[in-house]
């Protein structure tokens, strides 16, 4: 069992991001996990202020709707969490573990996930390693971005060895540990929609379609 770590009652799945715009990449991401760890619920949290980014081009509501728009309920329940959004301060992560942990109680498995472009400079975060005291972390492979030793800075590779688990025991655990899952290849980016939407172009295999139509009727990302 990871350091600590008590059995949980509960599995909440948690998928942060910029969503600038949300992407057939996300949901994909996210439905990988489920498929893996059947949690109790998605929880979607759209960044506010990420301070790794250099500025968001649609505001936080529109990004909202949009997540609001992308995800289906159908396989699990979704719930989107606008606490980063309230939040004036820079979101760190760090803050919405501690945050969710005081909200959810010591009994839930709670998994924050990502992709592998995160895990690859997930040692320039606030307090990075703090994250398992309260969460486990996924990571899946994404195209251009590879989750091969050699790539992957070394303290994040010891740290997921180290706490390396099994989707059953992230599942019924608490926080802990680390999971890489090299499965998703998906080459979709928010960067390539906003370039496309940009020169005109209607990325409409890109992204869900309702999220297409808000874009639309908004007229976000035309210039
Ligand atoms: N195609 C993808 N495959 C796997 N993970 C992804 C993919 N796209 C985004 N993610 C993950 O989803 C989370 C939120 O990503 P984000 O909202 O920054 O999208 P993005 O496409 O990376 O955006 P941008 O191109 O603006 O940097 C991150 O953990 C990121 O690694
Ligand atoms: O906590 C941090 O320092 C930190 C640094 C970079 C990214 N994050 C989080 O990682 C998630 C994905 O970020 P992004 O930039 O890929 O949209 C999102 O929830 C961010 O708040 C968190």
């Amino acid at each position: 069992m990871a350091p600590q770590a008590q059995t949980a009652s509960r599995c909440i799945a948690v998928l942060g991001g910029s969503f600038d715009p949300v992407h057939n990449g996300h949901v994909l991401l996210a439905e990988h996990f489920v498929q893996l760890l059947r949690p109790d619920e998605l929880r979607v949290i759209p960044a506010g202020n990420p301070w790794q980014k250099h500025g968001l081009q649609a505001s936080p509501a529109d990004r909202v709707e949009m997540v609001r728009r992308a995800f289906d309920a159908r396989q699990v329940p979704v719930v989107i969490d606008e606490q980063e959004i309230r939040r004036t301060s820079a979101t760190y992560t760090i803050d919405t573990l501690r945050a969710l942990r005081a909200e959810l109680g010591p009994a839930v498995s709670i998994v924050f996930l990502m992709g592998a472009d995160q895990l690859l400079h997930l040692d320039t975060w606030q307090h990075w390693q703090e994250l398992f005291d309260y969460a486990h972390l996924c990571a899946a492979s994404r195209p251009g971005f590879t989750l091969a030793e050699a790539h992957v800075p070394p303290a994040v590779m010891e740290e997921f060895k180290r706490r390396s688990g099994s989707p059953q025991d992230i599942r019924s655990t608490t926080h802990g540990y680390g999971y890489l899952a090299s499965g998703l290849a998906v080459d979709i980016s928010s960067t390539e929609i906003r370039a496309q939407l940009q020169r005109g172009a209607r990325p409409d295999s890109l992204i869900p379609g309702g999220v297409l139509d808000y874009i639309e009727q908004q007229h976000l990302y035309r210039n």
